[in-house]
């Protein structure tokens, strides 16, 4: 059976990044994203945004919605201090299972816990079943349109604290309109817009950083 594009790019990390390099693995990916077939990797211009806003929170606990391949499990586990975490959730198997390998030959399994299944089921269980008092950063890359169901749950479950760090990829394409307004009308969140391009593209795109206020 031919292979899907995800195995496709999985491969050529396994081929030509350096084992152990989390940078190597993400040069790779965008490498062969930008050269052979487009792929929903943040990618490497908002993926210097990603960066620094982890460079920023200094996050002892991240939690991720939507792993995809990996790419930026390992962009902010590669930034991570000693003993910090990340939790990525993924609901599709195929793709967790593409994320584990490419998390593993980047080096960086110590640091990413994937949670297989659907985010709304998973983060009621954080707490108590993964052991999370409350989160330091998330970054929102799953579907559009949680964005913002997943963000109210979030708060619901006492996952948010005052200085929570929240950054949603996408704001301006696919869009995330029901999120977007939900925050810059929410007192209880400080918004910042990054405009950006679409990974791989000309085509414009932003991020948009949300701080819980508590
Ligand atoms: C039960 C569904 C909701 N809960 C969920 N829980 C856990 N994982 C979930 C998930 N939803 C989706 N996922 C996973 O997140 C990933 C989905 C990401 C969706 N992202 C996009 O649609 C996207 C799309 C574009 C895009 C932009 C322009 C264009 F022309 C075409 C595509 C660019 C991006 O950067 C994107 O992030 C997959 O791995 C999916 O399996
Ligand atoms: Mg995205």
């Amino acid at each position: 059976m031919n292979q899907s594009k995800e195995e496709r790019i999985l491969n050529f990390v396994l081929q030509h990044a350096v084992r152990g390099d989390p940078q190597s693995v993400v040069d790779h990916i965008d490498k062969y994203c930008s050269q052979k077939e487009w792929a929903m990797n943040v990618g490497a211009e908002k993926g210097l945004i990603l960066d620094k806003t982890v460079e920023e929170v200094k996050p002892s606990i991240s939690l991720e919605l939507g792993t995809y391949c990996g790419y930026s499990a390992v962009r902010i586990a590669r930034l991570l201090k000693p003993n910090a975490h990340l939790i990525t959730i993924e609901f599709n198997p195929t793709y967790a299972a593409i994320a584990k390998q490419m998390i593993e030959f980047a080096g960086v399994q110590d640091k990413v816990k994937i949670l297989e299944g659907p985010a709304e089921e998973i983060i009621p269980q954080l707490k108590k079943k993964h052991e999370v008092e409350t989160l330091d950063f998330v970054f929102l890359d799953h579907w559009k349109e949680r964005y913002k169901p997943d963000t109210v749950l979030l708060e619901e479950c006492g996952l948010l604290r005052r200085g929570t760090v929240l950054l949603a990829d996408n704001i301006i394409c696919p869009g995330a309109p029901d999120f977007l307004s939900y925050v810059r009308n929410n007192n209880r969140f400080e918004c910042t817009n990054y405009l950006s391009h679409l990974e791989y593209l000309k085509v414009e795109d932003a991020m948009e950083k949300a701080v819980f206020l508590g």
